[in-house]
């Protein structure tokens, strides 16, 4: 990573060549084998599957900006070409609301007032912390918050308050969504305005596409901080989508240092285009290449987290 994210300063992920193609393991060191199951089953959807039919030849991206400091913001937004939307971090540990408010005022002020801009506090928040902090944030004309609180009673309160006080500020689900056993209750319990959907945490593209569609509400495809492995799986299911009303978060391939493809999947006039091949590259394979100890590490995960899979289908028969 160029710059830590989400406490991740180095991104490890296994590829898999099916016959459609290459997928991508990637869970999150910390997720456990159940949750991280649903991973493989997106990387087996890609390896196996040929992706849902295009009804779009671009894909609008937004600049994804970590919990930098003000100053460091123009950094940031320059390794997004064009993209005139960014979803800024708030809300970080260790960091105050001012530190977001004068981070948000940057990206407001770099991207000018028809630019957009959303907020993702990944949940951190509670209700009186994430009115407080959207009263402040008003003045940069938020699209809308991302995970403000954890909750999904949490939100829905949220969305009642913000109402009340005249904030006008759309409420959107993430984690709600991918962490959750069931992810149509955020649609059902009035509880988000947007979903965020993800490929890898739902399991794959075709999942993804009726997760979204089942849901009704308005889609935000996000990246899962993929190589441009993952991102081609989420352009796939953003090309998929009926209606794609905001920039989808797939610009992070921007945020890493190196990436496995010759032609990494970094917007260029603030879209990504379906069409774009990405083929992933043996010399650039070699450069991100993990230590023994880490591939070690890797094989076991999939292993396991192939045995859970193997263990839901084997109950579904
Ligand atoms: O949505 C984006 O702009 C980029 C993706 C992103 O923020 C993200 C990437 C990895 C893990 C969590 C998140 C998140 O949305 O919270
Ligand atoms: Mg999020």
């Amino acid at each position: 990573m160029r710059v830590r994210f989400r406490g991740v300063e180095v991104r490890e992920a296994l590829l898999l060549q099916g016959p459609a193609g290459w997928g991508e393991f990637s869970p999150f060191l910390e997720y456990g084998d159940a949750e991280a199951a649903r991973w493989l089953a997106a990387a087996l959807d890609s390896g196996w599957r040929p992706p849902p039919a295009a009804v779009r030849d671009v894909v609008p991206v937004n600049a994804t900006v970590p919990a930098v400091r003000a100053a460091d913001v123009a950094g940031v937004l320059a390794r997004f070409d064009g993209c005139t939307t960014a979803k800024v971090k708030v809300a970080e540990p260790g960091q105050s609301l001012s530190d977001d408010v004068a981070r948000v005022a940057e990206v407001r002020a770099l991207l000018g007032a028809s630019g957009r801009v959303r907020v993702d506090a990944n949940g951190a928040w509670t209700v009186d912390d994430a009115r407080r902090a959207l009263a402040a944030l008003a003045p940069y004309e938020l699209e809308y918050a991302e995970q403000p609180c954890a909750t999904l009673p949490e939100l829905a309160a949220l969305r009642v308050d913000l109402a009340r006080a005249g904030l006008d500020v759309l409420v959107a689900a993430d984690e709600s969504i991918r962490k959750a056993e069931d992810p149509l209750r955020v649609a059902a319990t009035g509880s988000a305005d947007v979903v965020v959907v993800k490929v890898a945490p739902l399991g794959g593209v075709a999942s993804a596409l009726e997760v979204a569609a089942a849901c009704g509400l308005p889609v935000v495809v996000s990246s899962a901080l993929d190589t441009s492995v993952g991102i081609a799986g989420g352009v796939a299911l953003a090309a998929a989508l009926p209606v794609l009303p905001f920039a989808c978060g797939l610009g992070t391939v921007g945020l890493f240092e190196r990436d496995v493809a010759s032609a990494p999947l970094r917007p260029s006039g603030g879209v990504l285009s379906v069409s774009a091949a990405s083929d992933v590259a043996p010399d650039a394979l070699a450069q991100c290449a993990a230590p023994a100890d880490r591939r070690e590490w890797w094989l076991d995960r999939l292993v396991r987290c192939y045995d859970v899979l193997a263990r839901a289908r084997a109950e579904t028969r």
